[in-house]
């Protein structure tokens, strides 16, 4: 009997489904591969990620009784802001109390997302190493302006202690303006005056520019409010800090619950720069670097008068929410 004739499978070309393995096509083959190395990422994603829940307590911080050993313990206290606010010049001061310990770096873990989903123990690395009986304070002014850090901070620890300096909202504009305007000349980069800066072409205030945005205080605060009790956030006054620094830091003493240990003797008035600066037995004093404490130029009275207005409304419904009044 003749055999029976059975066709081959005819090529039809690069861009026709091929049979792979298992007898599926290549397409089929690169999307079922697509969808695994999707279906890891957002595996790995949701593994890694910081948990929601609060990770630590207050109590729990303090009830860390391993005095003797060093290690990167989470903060205590954070200083949220604001920018320009005098944050630096705190932190230096705060630094002076031996049961104190700082981190001299701005950490901006809750509010860059690049460190936060690297999570909590990025965060812990990244403080700097404690003692048992010591409050661990790190300040990141842009937390004040970031809507995702105070959720992120409440849950992190709900009662934790904030400082939150404030400013005159013109004068931390101009302060704010005059850091962007160094650094654009740093980079060789064409700079502009505040006045042209905060003004638009038709002279209303400029409501687009960023240093004017964040005076625009109460907006940043309704945030910190939704999760924050009150009394959780100390506010201090940033002129106050710039003339009687001692008064300050013995207020943030009494804050964080310790004795009082910051003497008035650790500042020295420097009369070129124009601020209280720390004392140093070798050294003379030591003062904070160029860009804190920069000139303001004069401005337009007319320019002044129309920011005057338009932070007035802003200012009244912050003064309530924090029920405090400032010259401002
Ligand atoms: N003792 C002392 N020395 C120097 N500067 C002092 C001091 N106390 C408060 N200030 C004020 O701090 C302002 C800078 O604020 P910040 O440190 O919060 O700025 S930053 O957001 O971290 O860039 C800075 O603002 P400018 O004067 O506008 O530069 C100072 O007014």
């Amino acid at each position: 009997m003749a055999a029976k004739y059975h066709p081959l499978p005819q090529y039809s070309g690069d861009t026709q489904d091929k049979s792979c393995c298992c007898g599926l096509s290549h397409r089929k083959v690169i999307l079922a591969t697509i969808i695994a190395v999707l279906v890891v990422i957002i595996g790995l994603y949701t593994v890694c990620r910081p948990s929601d829940k609060p990770v630590v307590n207050y109590k729990d911080i303090l009830s860390d009784n391993d005095y003797n050993t060093p290690k990167h313990r989470l903060p205590h206290c954070i200083i949220i802001g604001m920018r320009k606010g005098g944050t630096r010049a705190l932190l230096q001061f705060l630094n002076l109390h031996p049961n104190i310990q700082v981190s001299s770096k701005e950490v901006h873990y809750f509010d860059r997302n690049d460190h936060f989903f690297q999570g909590i123990s990025w965060y812990r690395k990244n403080l700097p190493l404690s003692y048992g009986d010591q409050i661990t304070i790190e300040k990141t002014p842009g937390y004040f302006h970031s809507d995702k850090s105070p959720e992120r901070i409440f849950r992190m620890n709900s009662t934790i202690k904030l400082i939150l300096l404030v400013r005159d909202p013109i004068e931390r504009a101009m302060s704010d303006h005059l850091q962007l305007m160094d650094k654009r000349s740093r980079m060789n980069l064409e700079t502009t005056s505040f006045e042209e800066k905060v003004l638009k072409d038709n002279g209303d205030v400029n409501d687009n520019y960023k240093p004017i945005q964040r005076s625009v205080y109460y907006q940043f605060m309704r945030h910190w409010l939704r999760f924050f009790q009150l009394e959780q956030i100390m506010i201090v006054d940033g002129k106050n800090l710039t003339k009687n620094p001692f008064e300050v830091a013995q207020k943030v003493e009494a804050f964080l619950g310790l004795e009082h240990k910051i003497s008035k003797d650790s500042f020295v008035f420097d009369r070129t720069k124009g601020f209280f600066c720390i004392k140093n037995e070798t050294t003379g004093h030591k003062c904070l670097n160029r860009t804190k404490g920069r000139k303001h130029p004069e401005v337009d009275e007319e320019v002044l008068a129309k920011l005057k207005k338009y932070f007035e409304p802003y200012n009244k419904i912050f003064f309530e929410q924090i029920g405090q009044k400032f010259d401002w």
